[in-house]
């Protein structure tokens, strides 16, 4: 089978937002469908209520299917530092008319304060490979690799876009939301990532710099991170543009023209407009730089500024990313 999800950018396009049915009766909860994780976690009712702020939950106990995963715990903690941490159930989780049967639904019992002023949030549901889903004694798969082997295709597809409503397929690829070819390309999993290794990048219309090195596809980041050497040219291509130690990043005046950048996948050209490196304003006239540095990281995350002006195909086949513009 295969099935489609809307999926909604929140104020910045700082996170995007999809309607996940878990439960009988159906419960439907808006969820942050993230590619740099594999847990499955959401508000519920052993939620803390001084750790709420009106994020819609999950109720096990009004679930005819759901049960309590003996003894299993969770807790994750991501690099901005946010955290969060619960038992875990087990219930039917549906995405688009796409079910699995007993899937790990991981509880909050603790959330960060980042997820607690995220009112529009009700959690997280991982799309990173099941090798680092944090549940305990016995790590859980995630919903894609359940529903894997009844999809028509091992693969969804990811079609972000910038303040508009974008979509998440699975099991199929809907030629109508690209344009050229894909390109595909392999994954490095060996981190628990859809790890790749881009070919190059070019800032406007100037030359093309190859280089190869390594990057994943992270639709719960919300920035475009690369190494500081790609990140200084781009930000040397703007004028009043400077790294704010303050603001943690590179600033712009917000009335500049942004200069395009692009990057490579094999022979493949991926090109994000000016525009949508423009993240958020700061103060009236000083904006945030949606491209910033990864060197803390060690690797740099392609995140919804990048996959935002891309068709990407996730294929747990054979382990490949497709790149298309649109
Ligand atoms: O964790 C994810 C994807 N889920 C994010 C869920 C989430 C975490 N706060 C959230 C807040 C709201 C909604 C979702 C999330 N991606 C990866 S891989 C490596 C790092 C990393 C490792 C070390 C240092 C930095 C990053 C991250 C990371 O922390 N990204 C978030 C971020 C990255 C940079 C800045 C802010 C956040």
């Amino acid at each position: 089978n295969f099935g489609t999800v809307e999926t909604i950018p929140e104020a910045f396009d700082r996170e995007y937002l999809s309607p996940v049915q878990i439960g009988t009766p159906p419960q439907t909860v808006n969820l942050n469908f993230d590619t740099g994780s594999a847990d499955l976690w959401v508000n519920t009712n052993e939620t803390p209520e001084n750790q709420q702020n009106g994020q819609v939950e999950y109720n096990p106990t009004l679930s005819s299917t759901a049960k309590k995963m003996e003894g299993a715990t969770w807790d994750i903690t991501y690099g901005d530092g946010s955290a969060s941490s619960g038992i875990v159930y087990t219930d039917v989780v549906s995405i688009g008319g796409v079910t699995v049967q007993s899937q790990a639904v991981e509880s909050a019992q603790q959330v960060s304060s980042s997820f607690q002023a995220d009112a529009a949030s009700s959690g997280l549901l991982g799309l990173a490979y099941g090798t680092i889903n944090t549940v305990q004694p016995v790590q859980q798969k995630t919903f894609f690799e359940n529903a894997m082997n009844d999809l028509a295709s091992p693969l969804f597809t990811v079609n972000l876009m910038k303040q508009a409503a974008g979509s998440y397929d699975f099991g199929y690829i809907n030629a109508s939301e690209y344009t050229g070819e894909i390109q595909y390309t392999p994954v490095d999993n060996s981190r628990g990532f859809w790890g790749f290794n881009p070919s190059g990048f070019q800032v406007g219309n100037s030359s093309f710099n190859a280089s190869s090195w390594y990057a994943i596809a992270d639709t719960g980041t919300s920035l475009l991170l690369l190494p500081s050497g790609m990140v200084d040219i781009y930000w040397s291509a703007v004028s009043g543009a400077k790294f704010d130690a303050l603001q943690g990043g590179y600033t712009f005046p917000c009335n500049t023209t942004l200069p395009s950048f692009t990057f490579g996948v094999e022979e493949y050209r991926g090109v994000i407009p000016g525009h949508f490196m423009n993240y958020a304003a700061i103060t009236k006239t000083t904006c945030f730089g949606g491209i910033q540095s990864s060197d803390a990281l060690g690797f740099s995350i392609f995140g919804d500024v990048a996959l935002k002006a891309q068709f990407v195909v996730f294929d747990g086949g054979d382990n490949t990313l497709g790149w298309a513009n649109k």
